[in-house]
């Protein structure tokens, strides 16, 4: 049953075109403080590291668990685009999940109050940006024009006032800011205290460092486009995942005609990971980015690419024709995103009509150790 808060806006909208994507290494504790505006959403939670750890989920929460033996069984050889020991192993979730929208949240984020004190809605703010249209050819300045009490502003083209279809809903984070090592290292005791009441379109042809703290998308327009990029154990890189995804993405968007936002809802953002820890695993990024960021400006793909699928693929192809000079990790990285479409199309058939719905039932999701996954109501 959908929950109501105070003011009697729904707390829940949407609870059953919408999964929640956790990536965890450590606990879902955190969950217990979420539950006014998530325990009505199925989970689709990624447990990283090793497999033979039980997490416990909290009571209450309707859910899915999938550790690395689920995703090998799942995935079979092709199990090897997904990152281990790596925040990236979430972007399973979005592949096996067969809703319209997917949230997805760190477990060391909590629920912000907005500057009057209230408890921000993530789902529900993500939701509305979502559904609403995004302004990608035309900056307003006044920000979202389809916020209540604002609108487009004098100057503003007519021709131009319908907008887009928002893809991506990028939000940001209170306390502890997504900072690289190096800003972490000389700034240890910054914290992000600014609310900034507004969502922005992030205009069409820009790249911007997305961040899979606290993030939604349209799985139907891009999500084989968000691939977490491979990262984590066995690779020279780390903490790039989201980036990677971001601005292929964003490039992605861009060539379909889909708008991605970027501002609120806040969340409170609890712990900061180690940046002597953190400098190791993203060191060769902070190098690479100088490449990786004029390659994705750059891109411009055929007119036959016209589906996120296709974009993805062509992607993967200039990625091994430009970036490998840069380091051969680059070709694997090529290879691991043509698997990832694979296996996305594998578990995502395109769906024809009812009849082949039968033809195609969802992947049956168990634990590794062949238990039926309990769904937790
Ligand atoms: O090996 C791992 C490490 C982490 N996770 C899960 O990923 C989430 C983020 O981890 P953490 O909070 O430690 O990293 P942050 O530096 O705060 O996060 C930023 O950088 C890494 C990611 O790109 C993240 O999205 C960024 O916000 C958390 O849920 C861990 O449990 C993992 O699964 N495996
Ligand atoms: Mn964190």
């Amino acid at each position: 049953m959908a929950g109501y808060n105070l003011e009697g806006i729904e707390a829940a909208p949407l609870k059953d075109d919408v999964d929640i994507v956790i990536p965890t290494i450590r606990s879902l504790d955190f969950l217990e403080q979420w539950r006014p505006f998530l325990q009505h959403y199925h989970l689709i939670i990624v447990q990283d590291g090793d497999p033979s750890i039980k997490i416990k989920v909290p009571e209450g929460y309707d859910y899915e668990l999938y550790n690395r033996n689920d995703i090998n069984r799942i995935l079979g050889p092709r199990a090897n685009c997904i990152s281990y020991k790596d925040g990236g192993c979430r972007c399973f979730g979005f592949m096996v999940s067969k809703k319209k929208y997917i949230y997805t949240i760190d477990d060391d984020c909590f629920v912000a109050k907005d500057p009057s004190g209230k408890e921000i809605n993530v789902i529900a703010q993500h939701i509305k940006n979502l559904e609403t249209p995004s302004t990608p050819h035309y900056f307003n300045t006044l920000y979202d024009p389809f916020r209540e009490g604002t609108d487009f502003v004098r100057g503003y083209p007519f021709s131009l006032r319908e907008g887009v279809q928002t893809a991506i809903s990028h939000g940001l984070w209170l306390n502890i800011p997504d900072y690289d090592a190096p800003t972490q290292l000389v700034k240890p005791r910054e914290r992000n205290t600014r609310y900034v009441d507004a969502v922005m379109t992030i205009p069409k042809g820009v790249l911007y460092p997305m961040c899979g703290m606290n993030l939604a998308f349209n799985r139907e327009l891009v999500g084989p486009a968000m691939y977490f990029g491979l990262m984590g154990e066995g690779q020279p890189i780390s903490r790039y995942d989201d980036m990677w995804a971001g601005w292929a993405a964003k490039v992605v968007c861009d060539q379909l005609g889909f708008g991605v936002k970027t501002g609120m809802p806040y969340l409170w953002h609890s712990k900061a990971s180690n940046p002597f820890v953190n400098l190791k695993k993203e060191h060769k990024g902070l190098h690479w980015q100088e490449d990786m960021v004029p390659f994705f400006q750059n891109l411009r793909l055929s007119k036959e690419s016209d589906t996120a699928a296709k974009c993805y693929m062509e992607i993967s192809k200039m990625t091994k024709e430009k970036l490998t000079k840069v380091d051969p990790y680059f070709e694997k990285l090529a290879d691991a995103m043509v698997t990832w479409i694979e296996a996305w199309e594998e578990l995502n058939p395109p769906v024809k009509n009812e009849a082949s719905e039968e033809l195609n039932p969802p992947v049956k999701k168990t634990q590794s150790d062949g238990e039926d996954v309990k769904a937790k109501g």
